[in-house]
């Protein structure tokens, strides 16, 4: 059932049963595309875990990845132990193979969201779905991962975006994501308003948005360098307390500028192709827009993270970066 709820969800049917029992304890579908799972007897330490793939129709690769995890639990191989909400973020896009249908869904999570459509109305769905769940468990850590994979190659290829908000990352965190083999970590220096920072910021949840890989067709995928993190998927998932890697063997960055596309004319100044984390030195051009004018590098090398030139008017076309010391 757990499987089939992926495929099921995809398709637009609703999965029948919609709860029934699952290893560990039982399973209920909450909303489209959206699935609970409630452990019997959950391990003292768990954390509230909200897991969600596909908030990007094209990225699959972390699609797969849970796939894997939710056929292991329903196999028997694994043991329900924390409370679990597994969500599928935009079945639509994800049916269609793109990013987005109208808009990116990955910029409305916001309580103040008033706008009207397809996506809107699914920002509002997820929002409530997770505020019932967090609810449900006021007295445990919360804790959400947003999987996402990236348009280009990247010189760190597995990496965290760490939402801004004032609740402190958990310093546990660090540790598990360097033994999840993670690379780098990317601290966001203002509110983004994507689902991650949802959860940091209205409900104090441990929470970040995981880049694990190139964004690829399902079935391209090669989830040999994503072992890591399914096991540490899989120790949440169980209640088990995640392995602990050195976070000194990450490295860490925050954002400085945000490049924002103002006008039809905007255009980088570096080939589309250009790798996340790539360093451009001082007096370098970026971008140039009919609105904002040209971007140029400072006194300070800047390096660059998620550029496209297509997105949205009024949208982030790239964070410009430098390297920050780790935390702690
Ligand atoms: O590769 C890209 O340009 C985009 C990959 C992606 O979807 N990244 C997320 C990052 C969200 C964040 O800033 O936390 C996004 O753009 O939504
Ligand atoms: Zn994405």
């Amino acid at each position: 059932m757990l499987t089939e709820w992926l495929d099921h969800s995809l398709e637009g049917r609703t999965p029948s049963p919609a709860e029934g029992k699952a290893p560990g304890g039982r399973f209920r579908l909450v909303a489209p595309g959206v699935l609970e799972l409630v452990p019997d007897v959950p391990a003292t330490q768990a954390s509230a875990c909200v897991i969600s793939v596909g908030i990007h129709g094209n990225e699959t690769a972390p699609m797969e990845l849970l796939g894997e995890s939710l056929a292991r639990l329903e196999a028997g191989m694994l043991r329900l132990g924390a409370p679990l909400l597994v969500i599928l973020g935009n079945p639509e896009a994800i049916r269609r193979g793109e990013r987005y249908v109208d808009t990116n869904l990955n910029r409305l999570f916001c309580r103040d969201l008033e706008e009207a459509g397809d996506e809107p109305d699914r920002a509002r769905a997820l929002m409530a779905a997770l505020d019932a769940f967090y609810a449900r468990h006021p007295d445990r850590p919360r804790l959400h991962y947003d999987l996402h994979t990236a348009i280009r190659g990247s010189r760190y290829p597995r990496f965290v975006v760490e939402p801004f908000a004032e609740s402190p990352t958990p310093p546990e965190q660090w540790r598990w994501l360097a033994a999840a083999g993670i690379q780098a970590v990317l601290h966001q220096h203002r509110h983004s308003w994507t689902f991650s920072h949802y959860s940091k910021h209205y409900h104090g949840a441990a929470a970040f948005t995981l880049e694990l890989g190139r964004a690829l067709p399902f079935g391209h995928n090669d989830l040999a360098p994503l072992a890591p993190m399914g096991r540490l998927l899989e120790a949440l998932i169980e209640g088990r307390e995640p392995a602990a890697g050195d976070p000194g063997a990450m490295t860490f960055f925050r954002a400085e500028h945000e490049l924002v596309r103002h006008s039809e004319a905007f255009r980088l100044c570096f080939p589309d192709d250009t790798p996340n984390f790539s360093e451009f030195p001082p007096g370098t051009p970026l971008a140039e827009d009919a609105v904002a004018g040209e971007t140029r590098v400072g006194e300070t090398p800047l390096s660059v993270v998620f550029p496209n030139a297509k997105v949205e008017l009024g949208a982030r076309a790239a964070l410009l970066v430098v390297p920050s010391p780790p935390p702690g």
